[in-house]
Parts: structure tokens; C-alpha cells; sequence
């Protein structure tokens, strides 16, 4: 593992044995680029994304607590990626290697806190293995009352043609074809299989109840800012979800796990 930034922002980085690395920012705990051991890009962040703090991050692997979207009446998306996360844990072995960061409710800012006043402590895991990577997000309720929690993964993915792009293993349909605008909320199911000129990744998931599948179109990519008028035939966002606020008791907690793998 090596310090490092991205943009103005500190980073963590770290290599598995095998060459292959990821950039994690301590902003949102926000995997900034993955790439495997063959030196391949996987992951797609904005050229216009903010980089100093001050805005979300636009690309990479935002986490998404406790609110998806506007499902609530709280902050967009929740405090997760607008929080400066703490390096918990790193180490490595023969063949992997991981850094895991921690946010509390007393990590996050003042106004976004005041706003979900629950105590709180979560935990993301990043960890290189050969060929794949693993994330396992840790949602635990510190406090003595229950708190109704949504969370998700939200990876934007790489690929150099949109079009020839296909999304297969949603349950009960047929692969999908990227082309038109997207925001759609399918059941989860263990895996999927996304096949780009970019290459082919198996996204495996186990805790998490929905994937998103989103990318803006054109017209509505034009209204992000941060985002280059073109960037949006680059990216997919396949997101491991639980779209809905549930419950979670007093002093228990939750695990959710996102597996890319890379196919040759
Ligand atoms: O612009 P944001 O807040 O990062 O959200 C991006 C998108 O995130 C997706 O997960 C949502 O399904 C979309 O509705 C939303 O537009």
C-alpha cells in the first residue's frame, strides 16, 4: 500500500502481487480506478469530475448510505460519499492485497449529520485478488434505537463502444443492450456477465437485494456538469443495491458484497 492523491484529494493505493491496482480517495472511501494485471483500465471516471472535496465524485465506485437517489427524504444518495473516510486496515498475502476504511457519524459534516442523527459505523474492504476484486461494504447500527438504512455500490464501468455493450444474467430477461437512456431497478441475482469491446466481467453480489442499471443519454448527460459532453457513451453504472430504506435494530448489522472478475 502507498499514499498518493487523487486530484486534490488524499488517496490510498494499493498492488497485489500479480501488478494489478486500485486507487481508493479517503473522500467517500471512492475507488477512483481499478485496474487489473494485464495493465487494462476497468472502471471510467469523468474527466470533469470534481477532485477537491467539494461535490461527489463523477466515475469509480460512489457508496451510497443510508438514502438512494431521492428514495427519501434525506440528502441525494446519502452522507457516505460526501464524508472523509479513515484508513482502517491494510495488509497483504502471497496473492492479494487490501485496504479497508471507516466511517462514523462523527466522521461525517456537521450539517449532513445533523440531518440522519444516528450513530452509525461502517466499513468498506477493498481487496485485489488474481484477476478479480472484492468489495465488502459493513453497515452496523452503533446506537440503542433502530434506523432505516438503503445502500449501494454504484460502479460505473469502463467500455469503449456503448453500443456493442451487453448486460446478461438480469433475472427473467432477455441480455440487455445499452443505446437508449437508462434507470431501471432490477431484482438482484447472484451474477451477471458484462461483455464490452473493453472485455468481459462477471459482477457477482451476495446481501444486496436490486441491481441499477443506469447511464443519463445524451440529453440528460448534457445537464451534468461534471461530466464531458460525450463521456456518457463510455460508461454503464451497474449497481449492487437495496434500493428501499429497511430497518436495522439496534446494535446489529449488515454485509454486503460486490465480486468484479475479469474473464480473458
Ligand atoms: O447524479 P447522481 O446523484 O450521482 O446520481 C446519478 C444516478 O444514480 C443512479 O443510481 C440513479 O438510479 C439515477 O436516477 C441517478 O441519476
Amino acid at each position: 500500500m502507498s499514499n498518493d492523491t487523487f486530484g486534490q484529494l488524499p488517496a490510498v493505493r494499493i498492488t497485489a502481487p500479480d501488478g494489478a491496482q486500485a486507487l481508493i480517495a479517503l473522500y467517500g472511501a471512492h475507488l477512483a480506478s481499478w485496474t487489473t494485471a494485464d495493465g487494462r483500465e476497468r472502471l471510467f471516471m469523468s474527466a470533469a469530475s470534481p477532485r477537491d472535496g467539494s461535490a461527489a465524485i463523477r466515475g469509480g465506485v460512489p457508496v451510497i448510505f443510508p438514502q438512494f437517489s431521492t428514495r427519501g427524504t434525506g440528502q441525494r444518495h446519502g452522507l457516505a460519499r460526501l464524508s472523509h473516510w479513515r484508513l482502517a486496515d491494510q495488509g497483504s498475502t502471497d496473492t492479494t492485497a487490501w485496504a479497508e476504511f471507516a466511517l462514523t457519524q462523527d466522521d461525517v459534516p456537521p450539517a449532513l449529520a445533523a440531518a440522519w442523527p444516528h450513530p452509525f459505523a461502517l466499513t468498506l474492504r477493498f481487496t485485489l485478488k488474481p484477476d478479480a476484486l472484492e468489495m465488502r461494504f459493513h453497515a452496523a447500527n452503533t446506537g440503542d434505537a433502530p434506523f432505516d438504512f438503503a445502500c449501494a455500490l454504484h460502479t460505473y464501468y469502463l467500455v469503449d463502444d456503448f453500443t456493442r455493450t451487453s448486460l446478461s444474467g438480469l433475472r427473467d430477461e432477455p441480455p440487455l443492450h445499452f443505446g437508449p437512456p437508462l434507470d431501471n431497478i432490477y431484482p438482484s441475482t447472484a451474477s451477471l456477465t458484462l461483455a464490452s469491446g473493453h472485455g468481459t466481467l462477471e459482477l457477482a453480489q451476495e446481501g444486496f437485494t436490486e441491481f441499477v442499471v443506469w447511464n443519463p443519454g445524451a440529453e440528460a448527460a448534457a445537464r451534468l456538469t461534471d461530466l464531458r459532453d460525450d463521456e456518457w457513451q463510455r460508461f454503464v453504472c451497474i449497481e449492487p443495491a437495496r434500493v428501499d430504506q429497511q430497518p436495522l435494530a439496534a446494535g446489529a448489522s449488515w454485509t454486503g458484497l460486490h465480486t468484479l472478475t475479469a474473464r480473458s
